[in-house]
């Protein structure tokens, strides 16, 4: 069976970046945070925009005050008075310094700041009583950046550093990537919404309302389609109608070898590529990768308003999760998540990242499949211990997940970690 090292690489290939022309849209910058930059950035200003001080201080010549000590200070008159904000008119000359403030523009003639604490005033003399380093707390025009020069590349996520970088570059607006859109719908007869009554046999579809939010978290747009019974043309019907409107189209269940797992087969009669059938994971090993030719679909003799089109790659990528609610969340957490970051313009980073922790708790599996085990993660003296959840870790309990945060692997062949022993962890929520 497939590893999900090369499932991860199969999926990292399909998922195709959004076009970085058509795929954008502009928004101001507060609405640019936690997007990603679809284009670089550059700035006509300077950083800093001119020399300044870094203290409040004064503002001399290194050459009039670099023998300076407490025992003989060196005396200075001071000419001209310096705020941040104000643009000075004077130059230093010999002997001569200029009371300066944090900010505030260097004078001509000066090339060191004294700070205030190794200063004496007298009226408008100032005692330096330590020599300082030459250039001592200036920051000097564009040391920090140089206009011109690239200052953001495209494909990064705007936090919150770059917004304030992009302000103070005096961007009001920026050209990022849409939102990629997923479809998402959920498949079986026994599901029921959250305000229907059950009758017996019947569950809630909780996985609509998971994969909701994962794809929300993940800075995607989530569309909804809905409940679709285990029946073959709705099932088709569906498909067709998520793949004109997604760009990554995810079902759960329906995916395994009972007699109304339909989803294979339909994909196959849609003339879909079929990448991945099964994956040695626990939970999640039944999970369908495929790709939906929009064309053979015939998508544009569906005669669907230009502006619901969202792409024009030829192909949509599918992912055919399996039912069980932790299958869906695990298996998106591991494959899909990637995917749509790939997909959503960032340049790098698609991987999840796995951090090598301490468990707290005994963890087992089998050895036959990679095994991923819930839990959360605490710090303990700085260090972070793995806290199995309590309870099943049956794919068909959902119940436990809540309140965790991370999920422990256990590699093929590992049956046992002992508590104490390391562990890699999938950190999920950042804490
Ligand atoms: N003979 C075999 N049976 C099964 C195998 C196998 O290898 N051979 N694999 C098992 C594994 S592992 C998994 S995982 C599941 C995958 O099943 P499907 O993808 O076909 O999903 P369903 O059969 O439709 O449902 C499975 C389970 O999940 C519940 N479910 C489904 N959708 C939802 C939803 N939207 N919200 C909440 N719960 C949902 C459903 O009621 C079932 O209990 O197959 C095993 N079987
Ligand atoms: O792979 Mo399934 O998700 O173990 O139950
Ligand atoms: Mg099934």
């Amino acid at each position: 069976m497939l590893s999900v090292n090369n499932a991860q690489a199969i999926i990292l290939n399909l998922a195709q970046p959004l076009d970085n022309q058509r795929d954008t849209e502009v928004v101001d910058l507060l609405a640019a945070f936690s997007r990603i930059l679809a284009a670089p950035v550059t700035s006509s200003l300077d950083f800093p925009h001119w020399d300044n001080s870094a203290m409040d201080g004064y503002a001399v010549r290194y050459e009039d005050v670099q023998h300076s000590s407490a025992e003989q200070p060196t005396v200075l008159e001071i000419i001209e008075e310096i705020p941040a904000g104000y643009q000075p008119k004077s130059t230093i000359g010999a002997g001569q310094a200029a009371r300066i403030f944090t900010g505030a523009v260097m004078p001509a003639g000066a090339d060191t700041v004294v700070m205030q604490e190794k200063t004496r005033r007298e009226e408008n003399r100032v005692f330096i009583l330590a020599a300082p380093q030459p250039q001592e707390f200036v920051r000097y025009k564009a040391s920090f950046y140089q206009a011109g020069t690239q200052l953001l590349p495209a494909g990064i996520k705007l936090n919150a550093p770059e917004i304030a970088v992009l302000a103070a570059a005096q961007c009001p607006q920026l050209n990022v990537y849409r939102r990629p859109r997923v479809a998402i719908f959920s498949t079986g007869d026994e599901l029921v919404t959250v305000n229907e009554s059950l009758q017996p046999g019947q569950i809630v579809d909780s996985n609509q309302y998971a994969l909701a939010a994962l794809v929300k978290e993940c800075g995607a747009e989530p569309l909804l389609l809905g409940i679709v019974k285990d029946e073959p043309v709705a099932l088709k019907k569906v498909i067709i109608d998520a793949a004109a409107i997604a760009d990554i189209v995810l079902s759960s269940g329906g995916v395994s070898v009972g007699d109304y797992d339909y989803i294979d087969k339909i994909l196959e009669s849609l003339e879909a590529k079929i990448h991945i059938q099964a994956v040695n994971i626990k939970p999640g090993k039944p999970l369908t990768v495929a790709t939906l030719p929009t064309d053979a679909m015939n998508l544009d003799a569906m005669n669907l308003d230009a502006m619901n089109r969202v792409s024009t790659t030829k192909s949509r990528l599918y992912f055919g999760l399996p039912g069980n609610p932790a299958s869906v969340l695990v298996t998106f957490w591991r494959f899909v998540l990637p995917a749509i970051k790939k997909l959503s313009g960032i340049k790098e980073g698609w991987e999840p990242v796995f951090l090598k922790v301490r468990s707290h708790d005994e963890l087992r599996s089998d050895g036959k499949r990679e095994t991923y085990l819930w839990g959360k993660l605490h710090l303990i003296d700085g260090v972070y211990e793995f806290h199995k959840a309590g309870g099943s870790h049956s794919s068909g309990n959902l119940i436990n997940l809540a309140q965790t945060n991370a999920l422990a692997v256990l590699p093929v062949g590992k049956t046992l970690i002992s508590p104490q022993e390391e562990v890699e962890v999938l950190q999920l929520v950042t804490p």
